[in-house]
């Protein structure tokens, strides 16, 4: 079967307790398109990440990704089913350079298995060498080439936010998930990086995107889904999704000093 959905996602639910984290959420999102999840703070938006990515077991709700089923059951699952992602609070080796954290990523796709790795086989040797090489082009790729051979950490907080990315990439995803991208960023680093969502999605990549800085979302995604305690309230072009009266209650009814049709 021949689909251009990448990720079809139908009435996830997730409890904690007495708490419905997600209640009934579906989304769609096609081949090439930046989707955006949004909603104010606690709304679940990365309790939906978690479910997707395997973290968190949901407790109801069908999965297909490339048109094929699949159960999110565990995160090493998921990233061979085609699902890479970021998290909102980096996990990145941190005494490790920066190339041999992307060279981690690219291990899910690798063939010469464990004993290849400790008799260091001719077959080994020479695929080890292929992902170091295409470690490199994709640290070039985000644009932090020249840092391959420093620790992570010694990594300023955006470098390493695009480190993430390189690694998630380097899985060669059907579907990258990234968790507040821009967190942290100043006003020109997030500029960089819409550059590179921009470039990624170009690269004929599928991207779904949580993030708090709405006038990015706005100006970058295709389709954008807001959640409210759980519940989507709203799904649409950004056109559609900035002028839904619930996402601007919403928005404003917790609080926050930016509702989404305030921002141009
Ligand atoms: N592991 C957990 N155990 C209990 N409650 C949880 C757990 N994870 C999330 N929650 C609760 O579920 C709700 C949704 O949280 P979630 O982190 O998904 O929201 P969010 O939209 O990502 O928020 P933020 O924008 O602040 O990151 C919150 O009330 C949160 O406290």
């Amino acid at each position: 079967m021949s689909t251009d959905i990448v990720l079809k996602v139908q009435g996830v639910s997730k409890r904690f307790g007495g708490l419905q984290a997600l209640s009934e959420v579906g989304v769609e999102i096609r081949k090439g398109q930046v989707y955006g999840l949004i909603g104010p703070n606690g709304a679940g938006k990365t309790t939906f990440f978690n479910v997707i990515t395997g973290l968190y077991t949901p407790d109801g709700g069908s999965f297909e990704l490339g048109g094929m089923p699949y159960r999110p059951a565990a995160v090493h699952l998921v990233a061979k089913a085609g699902i890479a992602r970021t998290f909102q609070n980096i996990r990145l080796f941190p005494e490790m350079t920066a190339l041999e954290n992307v060279m981690v990523g690219r291990h899910v796709r690798t063939h010469s298995g464990l004993l290849g790795a400790i008799f260091r086989t001719p077959s080994f040797k020479k695929e080890e060498a292929e992902i170091a090489q295409r470690a490199r082009e994709l640290l070039e790729y985000v644009g932090i080439g020249r840092h391959a051979e420093f620790r992570a950490r010694t990594l300023s907080y955006g470098d390493q936010r695009r480190l993430e990315i390189a690694r998630a990439l380097a899985t060669d995803p059907q579907l990258i998930a990234l968790d507040e991208p821009a967190a942290g960023m100043n006003q020109t680093e997030k500029v960089v990086l819409r550059e590179l969502i921009d470039r990624i999605r170009k690269d004929g990549r599928t991207i779904l995107l949580i993030e708090h800085d709405v006038k990015l979302v706005m100006g970058l995604c295709d389709r954008v889904t807001v959640l409210d305690y759980g519940k989507q309230i709203a799904e649409g072009t950004p056109a559609e999704v900035q002028s839904n009266e619930k996402v601007i209650e919403a928005y404003l009814g917790a609080g926050h000093a930016q509702a989404p049709a305030a921002t141009h």
